[in-house]
């Protein structure tokens, strides 16, 4: 099998400051002020071609850290990952400027994949068109709400025919019947053997979507695998975890962390 995504021992570590003079201080003097906090640690896991993979986890797993990093938008602080071929990433604040209108947008974001303007012509009444945005197409993206720029997001990353195909709870914001063609899309995406992965809190839309499941916690790999064998284990998890308290959450969090330390 031809691989399309290879993530090998991929950490992300942030600087974190209790205050802004200590981020000063550790930016001007020699000495360490803050502390490292590590998004992601040592993760690797690999995607065939037109696998179609749902990352889940707690809030603050790492899921969003991973796509990006995946879709080149952060790079990791160590580590390496592979892609094969145009990567592009649907997140609710997928890199859209909010200064610029709609159209606009799309024209720039076009032009910095390399398309000519042949092509943006082209491209773009398909992309207003898919995107629903209407009129709205020439406000500025900061007037839109969530789901606008949602749609305007997923209407911009599908219609550039990428390889790879991330989309990071776009689905979960807006309207149903966006959704529900956008997974139209997706499906046709799927038959065509796109690589896609599939960032979501929602087990009912990664049963009926994904094929494998990558089970972050705190930035480590806790489990990877199909569909059948990850999804009943993660909604047992998820069960036990809403019926902690926020101290018990907390102290399995830092237990997690230290056994990973070891
Ligand atoms: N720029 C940053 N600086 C410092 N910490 C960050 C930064 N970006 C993310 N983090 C931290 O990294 C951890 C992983 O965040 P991430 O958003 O990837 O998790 P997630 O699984 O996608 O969470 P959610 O389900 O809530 O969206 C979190 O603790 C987050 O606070």
């Amino acid at each position: 099998m031809e691989k399309a995504i290879i993530v090998k021992d991929v950490s992300k570590k942030y600087r974190l400051y209790s205050n802004p003079k200590e981020r000063l201080l550790d930016l001007i003097t020699p000495k360490d002020f803050g502390e490292d906090f590590y998004a992601l640690s040592n993760v690797s896991f690999e995607a065939e071609k037109g696998d179609i993979i749902g990352f889940v986890g707690v809030n603050g797993s790492g899921k969003s850290t991973l796509s990006n990093i995946i879709a080149g938008i952060i790079p990791p602080s160590s580590g390496e990952v592979y892609r094969d071929g145009q990567t592009s990433l649907i997140a609710i604040s997928s890199g859209l400027k909010e200064e610029l209108s709609g159209r606009d947008n799309i024209e720039l974001k076009l032009l910095m994949l390399g398309f000519n303007k042949y092509d943006i012509k082209k491209l773009e009444p398909e992309i207003i068109d898919f995107s629903e945005l209407g009129k709205f197409i020439d406000q500025p993206v900061k007037s839109y709400s969530s789901g606008m720029k949602s749609r305007l997001g997923f209407a911009i990353s599908i219609n550039i025919d990428p390889n790879i195909l991330l989309i990071d709870e776009a689905l979960s914001v807006g309207d149903k019947a966006f959704a529900e063609k956008s997974f139209g899309v997706m499906k046709k995406f799927k038959e065509m053997g796109k690589t896609m992965i599939f960032v979501s809190h929602s087990i009912k839309q990664m049963e009926k979507f994904c094929e494998k499941i990558l089970w972050l916690e705190y930035g480590r790999v806790k489990d990877f695998g199909s569909v059948e064998e990850i999804l009943p284990k993660y909604t047992d998890f998820i069960r036990k975890w809403k019926k902690m308290s926020k101290e018990e959450k907390e102290s399995y969090k830092n237990d997690v962390i230290a056994a990973c330390k070891v």
